[in-house]
């Protein structure tokens, strides 16, 4: 025993890495967070033995099971094979194709590729997510919900999509334990920014994240010239603060009411 008089816990060993959702309690909690019905296309990316998409089958959704591991898959087409509604594809979620038409998500995604997995899922302007739930690790979490985030890619999502803590997932939850605590993370499509108005928020975040230290009046100006006053009454946002202070939410406000005094000049 070590001198401090307490025994480490013994962790069984976990050469994949990989960490499975053993609470059915939280499986419940993520699917009804996105809450998917017999209308819906849900994508479980890493099904794994399929925790999170037992929960989904019995929404009536459509389930598509996305596994990298053949094991893995044939386990879930053994469990979900009579399940009409379920579908197991053995691919990569990296590459998988992803819809054409509107999506959910509901998964427990491998902390390592969290990054170019949301990046995959929200950047496109022609991504058809709609909404999702996922578990990631705490920290990722809390650094894409900053309410000024540190990027103009993160800035970028987060105007087009509301992304959301919605509980912290205490590391017991899972088999084997992870060292740090996760968290369900919900991300959600905004409403009220037209889809045609994305371009001007992407000018507005470019030339705000590449000077930061400007006002939000001088950002605006410069793309909309002696119209930006009424851009500012129609928004009720504060035109002094500096640019990277800004909360995305705000700059897809500017760029809807930018969108709006163009179109009405037209
Ligand atoms: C964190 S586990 C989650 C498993 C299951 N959803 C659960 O909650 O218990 C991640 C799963 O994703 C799979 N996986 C890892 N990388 C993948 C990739 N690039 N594409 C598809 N599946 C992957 C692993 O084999 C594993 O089953």
């Amino acid at each position: 025993m070590p001198r401090h008089g307490y025994r480490p816990a013994r962790r069984p060993p976990n050469p994949s890495g990989v960490h499975f959702l053993a609470s059915g309690h939280v499986a419940d909690r993520l699917v009804a967070a996105c809450a998917p019905g017999p209308a819906d296309l849900v994508l479980d990316l890493g099904a794994g033995f399929g925790a999170i998409t037992a929960h989904l089958a019995r929404t009536g959704a459509t389930v598509v099971a996305v596994e990298r591991d053949p094991e893995f898959a044939r386990k879930l087409r053994n469990r979900f094979g009579d399940r009409s509604t379920v579908r197991v594809v053995v691919a990569d979620m990296r590459t998988f194709p992803l819809p054409r038409k509107p999506f959910v998500v509901a998964s427990s995604i491998p902390y390592s590729i969290s990054t170019p997995l949301l990046r995959r899922l929200v950047h496109s302007r022609h991504t058809q997510l709609d909404r999702a739930a996922l578990l990631v690790e705490w920290g990722f979490a809390k650094r894409v919900t900053a309410i000024a985030p540190r990027s103009r890619d993160l800035a970028w999502w987060a105007a087009r999509y509301e992304l959301r803590i919605d509980r912290r997932v205490p590391a017991r939850c899972f088999r084997p334990a992870p060292t740090m605590d996760s968290a369900l993370l919900t991300i959600t499509r905004r409403t009220g920014l037209p889809r045609a108005a994305e371009h001007t928020l992407r000018a507005l975040l470019d030339a705000a994240y590449r000077t930061p230290d400007r006002s939000v009046r001088s950002v605006v100006a410069g793309y909309t010239g002696n119209r930006s006053r009424a851009v500012f009454r129609a928004t009720g946002i504060a035109p002094a603060a500096p640019a990277g202070t800004l909360p995305p939410a705000d700059w897809a406000a500017l760029a809807a009411a930018v969108h709006d005094s163009q179109a009405s000049t037209r």
